[in-house]
């Protein structure tokens, strides 16, 4: 199959003529030199006025398989990600069981086999870990290594990530790390905590209780033990400013999520359990520092933390609801909406989600619209906002916590030249399961 895709605005600012020939880009040429003919163009895509994006790259994603396809599993959450402009997914290792051994690795791997966009997948580590088997398999990265306990439970101690670190050096694998120290943890925050439910709980004081300075002490430790093994470490969804800075001046890389730069505990009001997540929703003043990071280049790249949970087991209190929330396919459309009120580039958004990501985690061929490119598109119409409605989400778990807020979402995404989603015109329509590890 050739597509040409004609006058496309690039994330540069530039015009272009984007030539795909099966699941490359083959040629990228300046607005007007390729015509139909020459190119013997199968179909031909007119881009006037429209913006021609690298298909973004979700470094962190729980796609809940195997163990807890209630909630998502690869079918579901990689349309989410194809509607959404994600094109690459990295999966997690807190499933059931965890992928913290070869053999796990090779049953999610066979899961994957549904999903509509590439993946990799990351080899997680507990007590029970067989780095061995797991370093013979084609892994993205190790983690997210746990300090601390959040879904599934994969907390580690000191002396476990020190030997895990060191392994993965060895290996010349990046180590993903959620950083929270529990011995910083105000449990009596916790306890003060009133008993209402769902949208009704007391879920600011989930963010009393797991505090900022958990966070920047363990980010502190994740670097030293990285430091002595000379380890590629990478923070996940860093949630304050401190722990952006310390990463940042360690030489290490770090992750916001679009729920740490959109959201704060001004908004626990509306979501209660819905705004749960570890590491938790910060204050106002933290949110604005961390999103100036962000758009200042302090911060490397934005993934999703995409961990759904359903409505019924949200609907607890704040003690016993899960962490997390959704956010793969909302992830590039709120960015995109940044750039149309001017707080972000569009060369920054593409930088964030897509070329860093792919530089960060070596992943070939992937990042940018160049020449020899995988054909991973996503055709976006920046004056086409629209309202997030849960609703018209793709994730199992049917919900969002971006409910109502205006962002810009893909008309046309291509995972190495396939459609995988499909909206202009009326309705929308989705591809075949085509994704490939991208390791393998
Ligand atoms: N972030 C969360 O609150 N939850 C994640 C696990 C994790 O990333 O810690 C999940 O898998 O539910
Ligand atoms: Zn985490
Ligand atoms: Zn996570």
């Amino acid at each position: 199959m050739t597509t040409l895709f004609t006058n496309a605005t690039l994330a540069d600012g530039c015009v272009r003529d984007v030539l795909v020939e099966g699941e490359t880009i083959a040629r990228v040429a300046d607005a007007g030199t390729l015509d139909t003919a020459d190119a013997d163009a199968d179909e031909t895509v007119d881009c006037d006025g429209k913006h021609l994006l690298p298909g973004a790259i979700d470094a962190h994603v729980h796609f809940r398989e195997p163990g807890f396809a209630h909630k998502e599993d690869w079918h579901t959450g990689s349309r989410s990600a194809a509607a959404g402009g994600v094109t690459t997914v990295v999966d997690q290792p807190n499933t059931d069981p965890p992928t913290v051994t070869g053999e796990a690795v090779d049953e999610k791997a066979t899961l994957a086999g549904k999903s509509l966009v590439d993946f990799g997948i990351n080899g997680g580590v507990t007590a029970e870990w067989d780095p061995d088997s797991l370093f013979e398999r084609p892994i993205f990265a190790l983690g997210e290594v746990f300090l601390a306990d959040s879904t599934g439970d994969m907390g580690i101690d000191a002396d476990l990530f020190a030997d895990a670190v060191a392994r993965a050096a060895a290996e010349d694998t990046v180590v993903t790390v959620h950083a929270e120290d529990a011995d910083l943890f105000d449990r009596a925050a916790l306890e003060r905590a009133g008993d209402g439910t769902g949208r009704d709980a007391d879920v600011d004081a989930w963010s009393a209780f797991r505090t900022a300075a958990a966070e920047a002490a363990a980010v502190d430790r994740a670097l030293e033990v990285g430091a002595d093994s000379a380890a590629d470490i990478h923070i996940a969804h860093t949630s304050t400013p401190e722990g952006v800075d310390a990463a940042a001046s360690a030489g290490a890389t770090c992750e916001v999520t679009p729920h740490h730069l959109f959201l704060s505990r001004e908004n626990l009001d509306d979501l209660g359990t819905f705004g749960r997540m570890n590491p938790p929703l910060r204050s106002e003043q933290r949110r604005e520092a961390v999103f100036e990071r962000v758009a200042d280049g302090t911060v490397d790249i934005v993934a999703t933390d995409h961990a759904p949970h359903t409505r019924a087991e949200k609907d607890g209190s704040v003690r016993d609801a899960p962490s997390g929330v959704p956010g793969v396919e909302t992830m590039l459309p709120v960015l995109l909406q940044e750039v149309r009120t001017g707080t972000l580039t569009l060369e920054r958004v593409r930088d964030l989600v897509a070329a860093t990501p792919a530089e960060i985690f070596d992943v070939a061929g992937k990042g940018r619209v160049d020449e020899g490119n995988d054909a991973d598109l996503v055709l976006v119409d920046l004056d086409d906002a629209r309202e997030i409605r849960g609703d018209d989400l793709h994730s199992k778990c049917g919900w969002t916590p971006f409910e109502g807020r205006e962002a810009v979402f893909p008309e046309l995404t291509l995972v190495r030249g396939h459609v995988a989603y499909d909206a202009r015109g009326d309705g929308e329509r989705f591809g075949d399961a085509v994704g490939e590890n991208v390791r393998a």
